[in-house]
């Protein structure tokens, strides 16, 4: 990419991600390795929040406030610091610290800086605490969702790291780091579907799979670049090595791959079968954890994700910003089921969402989506 509005804002939001999707590829490897249950939690929603959530936050906070002035930036982020502080979390909080810190230290390979001493509880504590703001329709915010499908993580399956800057209500950067995402095109399905007669086997066993990558936006380039991760010592080669991806060109519902939820409680499975056959998709969905499934439609490894979630339930801003830019950079498609696009202008929620996300690698299978929505939702009890 050239050098234009937000180069250094992305240079440095691609950078502190490829770290965070290593901090994250560490510390599960140690939690499947040694299947210990004192490194995550869970909330007050029973959903999880681990070692490596925290961690990543707090790296991320660090190195945007060393970047831009702690004072000049605004930080929407997934985690609070509250279960943290407890004095019962002492022993979690010593893991956040030590896996932070080895994760800064390694800074200077990605091109950042790191800190001139460890940093202690407190600035730990401090830098994931900074990232409470509360977003809205003007100025600039980041939107950080440390780790994005946590189940899938401690599942040792499919997670991403998610980093977007909203300016004036637009997202106008997108990354996604995907620690787990299969290198060859179409391993995503190979992946998933080993999963089901291998559930024991770890996909994130180092040297089984060549995998990872982080997908990177701007608005309106009209692209959508794929960085591989790097492993062992190596050093980040970048922008050298990534490689520009692209939406599927597939408009036939009979040959598309539709991406939706593992979790039946986070999207109605029942609703989005009937949508397949209504549309005429034929084959079997493809259950995914975290935003690796808007990084499979900007990949042209699947041409449709769709999440309906209960009603009651507000889509959060950091569960799509990256996601959605990337497919739309990439060729894609993006809106709710009313055929309107996501508003990132109200905060930490995705206010007025009118019933679910449909995501298309283009406009002619989104248009067949759209209309059996409309022809499905009254015979539906969503
Ligand atoms: N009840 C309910 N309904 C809908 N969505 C919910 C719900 N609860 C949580 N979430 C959010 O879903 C995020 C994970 O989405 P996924 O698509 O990865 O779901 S799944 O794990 O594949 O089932 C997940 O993100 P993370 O918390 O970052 O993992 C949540 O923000
Ligand atoms: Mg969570
Ligand atoms: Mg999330
Ligand atoms: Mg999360």
């Amino acid at each position: 990419m050239e050098e234009e509005i937000y180069s250094l804002e992305l240079n440095v939001a691609v950078r502190v991600v490829h770290m965070a999707c290593l901090l994250c590829r560490s510390v599960q490897k140690g939690l499947l390795s040694t299947s210990t249950f004192d490194q995550f939690k869970s909330k007050d929603d029973n959903s999880p929040v681990t070692v490596a959530d925290w961690s990543v936050q707090a790296t991320v906070s660090w190195v945007l406030s060393e970047t831009f002035g702690s004072q000049n930036i605004s930080i929407v982020a997934e985690e609070d610091v509250q279960t943290l502080s407890k004095p019962e979390s002492a022993g979690l909080l010593a893991m956040v610290v030590s896996t932070v810190n080895e994760c800064l230290s390694k800074a200077p390979r990605f091109g950042l800086k790191s800190p001139a001493q460890a940093l202690g509880s407190s600035e730990v504590l401090e830098a994931i605490g900074r990232c409470s703001a509360a977003g809205g329709p003007v100025g600039k915010h980041w939107v950080l969702d440390p780790v994005d499908g946590t189940l899938g993580f401690l599942r040792g399956r499919q997670y991403a790291v998610a980093l977007a800057l909203i300016d004036n209500a637009e997202v106008v950067i997108g990354v996604l780091g995907c620690p787990n995402y299969p290198d060859k095109k179409n391993w995503l399905v190979k992946h998933e579907q080993h999963y089901h007669v291998m559930p024991e086997l770890p996909f994130s066993n180092p040297g089984m799979w060549e995998e990872g990558c982080i997908l990177y936006t701007r608005r309106g380039s009209s692209e959508a670049w794929m960085q591989p991760l790097v492993h062992g010592d190596n050093k980040l080669v970048w922008p050298n090595s990534a490689r520009l991806v692209r939406v599927s060109s597939i408009d036939d519902p009979a040959l598309a791959t539709f991406c939706e939820p593992v979790e039946e409680a986070n999207s109605n499975h029942s609703f989005t079968a009937g949508l397949a056959q209504t549309v005429g998709l034929r084959k079997q969905p493809l259950r995914v954890h975290s935003m690796v499934k808007y990084a499979a439609i900007a990949r042209g490894d699947a041409e449709i994700f769709m999440k309906f979630a209960r009603a009651g339930y507000k889509e959060k801003i950091w569960d799509h910003a990256a996601g959605v830019l990337l497919v739309q950079e990439a060729g894609g498609v993006v809106t709710d089921a009313g055929g309107q696009p996501l508003d990132f202008s109200k905060g930490m929620y995705l206010e007025g969402l009118d019933r679910g996300v449909v995501a298309c690698c283009g406009a002619k299978l989104h248009e067949k989506i759209i209309s059996a929505v409309y022809a499905s939702w009254d015979s539906s009890n969503l």
